[in-house]
């Protein structure tokens, strides 16, 4: 039982430093990943500022860590895609479309609860 808590212990262990090296990595090159990262801290000092409901803080605070989840996602497949397929291809083209079409849409989402939040 201690031999299986002490891997669980270290495998949670590894999944926060990978984690932590993965945002790392995308930060150092990617300038979207750290434009929205200011622009959560700034959205996040204005969800404190004003007279928010908790709920209405909660979902726009959420939906903008979610953007940063999905420049990631982006970057991902950006850096899988560019590994496997240097070349000029279709499906090389629809991948990295769809992934910037990921980060379109959390982006639109949160601006949207933003709209919501502020104007009813
Ligand atoms: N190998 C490829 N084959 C075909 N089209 C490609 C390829 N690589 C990139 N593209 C096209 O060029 C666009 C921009 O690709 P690029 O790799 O420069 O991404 P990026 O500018 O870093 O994107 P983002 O702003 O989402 O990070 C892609 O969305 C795609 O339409």
């Amino acid at each position: 039982m201690r031999d299986i808590l002490a891997a669980e212990v270290k495998r949670l262990a590894n999944t926060v430093i990978w984690s932590w090296e993965g945002f790392r990595a995308a930060w150092a090159t990617e300038k979207t990943l750290r434009q929205w990262t200011v622009a959560n801290a700034l959205a996040a000092v204005l969800a404190f500022s004003l007279d928010l409901a908790a709920a209405e803080r909660g979902l726009v605070l959420a939906l903008g860590l979610l953007i940063l989840a999905a420049e990631l996602i982006n970057t991902a497949v950006e850096e899988v895609v560019d590994h496997l397929s240097p070349g000029l291809d279709p499906r090389a083209k629809k991948a990295k479309d769809c992934g910037s079409a990921c980060v379109a849409l959390t982006a639109i989402a949160a601006g949207v609860a933003w709209v919501v939040v502020l104007v009813g």
